[in-house]
């Protein structure tokens, strides 16, 4: 027994130091996110060495940085960088006014586990997946971590634990109760609303909704989640039966901040998919195993999937639920989101 942080506890922390722009120590490298790096703390870091810049090779292929190992670039940080050409690498914001922001050297060969740990600590903090690294052991006081354990339990399902619960009458249906599940690394909260009384041994209607405050709070015109949600919900309501998934995962798992910055650059011509790799992303980052542990925890193991989206279907299926029906939720387009739908059609596989 011991009061001492778990890996996954002492993960949770470090997430939350690079949000707050502070380094961490991953193996034998001091690495700090580049979105929320401060200058003074860019200084101190470079001088403990000399720095390389990791990013992900979505986000190099955008900057034709080579990529020699398919997964991340290593980009020298000059002696004189300053945090400024630090974030226009990292933020594509600038891309199309300042599209050649080289020439850039870069690193080839030797170990790049902690960089790929370091890459996706930032991405499971929601900032953009772009780090600065010095080779040198963190300086005490600051969290350290063991690049291989980081990568290991990052890749781990997260463990829910039922939170709390209570009737809700809604809208759609009276019969209704909110559950709250908590993630035991310290990670945001999910919910399951769940309409009537449905039979554990019958496979019941279900959706799995990925959060998108613009269109389930603002009403947005740009995508069809809200009116996903309320056709789902009502769907349950009708059939006095069924679980409504709402998952924490906005823009696709890249947060709030990212998907307002893959807005900006949609504006500029990009299209859903080509924005979140300009940014440094995959298409899609949501992790939809938290889905099906909610529902075996619920006592479900069979369901009617509302879903256009295949990958739901197999992510389910290949963590123990077994989707015996897809039921298509299909929305009319309209004027600002037809060619979202239709990008998500032609190039994430979705069904029509
Ligand atoms: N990154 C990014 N996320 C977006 C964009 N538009 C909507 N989203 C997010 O996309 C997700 C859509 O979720 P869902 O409707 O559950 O999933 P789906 O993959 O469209 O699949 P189905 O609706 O089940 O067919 C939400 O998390 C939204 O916040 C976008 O342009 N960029
Ligand atoms: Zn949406």
């Amino acid at each position: 027994m011991t009061l001492l942080p778990t890996l996954t506890e002492q993960i949770s922390r470090a997430r939350a130091d690079l949000r707050m722009g502070l380094a961490v120590g991953m193996g034998d490298y001091t690495a700090a996110a580049v979105e929320t790096l401060r200058p003074d703390r860019l200084a101190a870091l470079l001088e403990l060495g000399d720095a390389v810049m990791a990013i992900t090779a979505r986000r190099a292929e955008t900057l034709k940085i080579p990529v020699y190992d398919g997964t991340l670039s290593r980009i020298i940080v000059p002696r004189d960088a300053e945090l400024g050409w630090l974030r226009a690498v990292a933020d594509p914001s600038a891309d199309l006014m300042t599209p050649l922001k080289g020439p850039f050297r870069t690193d080839r060969g030797g170990e790049t586990e902690a960089h790929l740990a370091a890459i996706a600590l930032a991405k499971s903090a929601q900032l953009l997946p772009a780090v600065v690294m010095v080779r040198a052991k963190a300086p005490a006081g600051l969290a350290q971590l063991s690049p291989a354990a980081c990568l290991a339990a990052l890749a781990q399902e997260s463990l829910l634990h039922p939170a709390a619960a209570a009737r809700l009458p809604l809208l759609a249906a009276e019969e209704s109760r909110l559950h709250v599940f908590r993630p035991e690394d310290g990670g945001t909260e999910h919910y399951a609303v769940e309409i009537g009384a449905p039979d554990r041994n019958l496979a019941p209607l279900v959706r799995l909704h990925s959060a998108c405050f613009t269109g389930d709070v603002l009403g947005s015109l740009k995508c069809d989640c809200g009116p996903q949600l309320h056709a789902a919900l009502a769907a349950m309501g009708a059939a006095k039966s069924g679980v409504l998934l709402y998952l924490n995962q906005e823009g696709r798992g890249i947060g709030l901040a990212n998907k307002m910055r893959a807005y900006a650059l949609q504006n500029q011509g990009f299209d859903t998919v080509d924005a979140n790799h300009r940014l440094g992303f995959e298409d899609d980052e949501r992790d939809f195993r938290i889905g099906a542990g909610i529902l075996r925890q619920m006592g479900f193991d069979r369901v009617r999937l509302m879903t256009n989206n295949p990958r739901k279907m197999d992510m389910l299926r290949s963590h123990g639920i077994e989707v015996v029906e897809r039921v298509p939720l299909i929305l009319p387009p309209g004027r600002f989101n037809s060619a979202y739908l239709a990008t998500k059609a032609a190039k994430s596989g979705h069904l029509l």
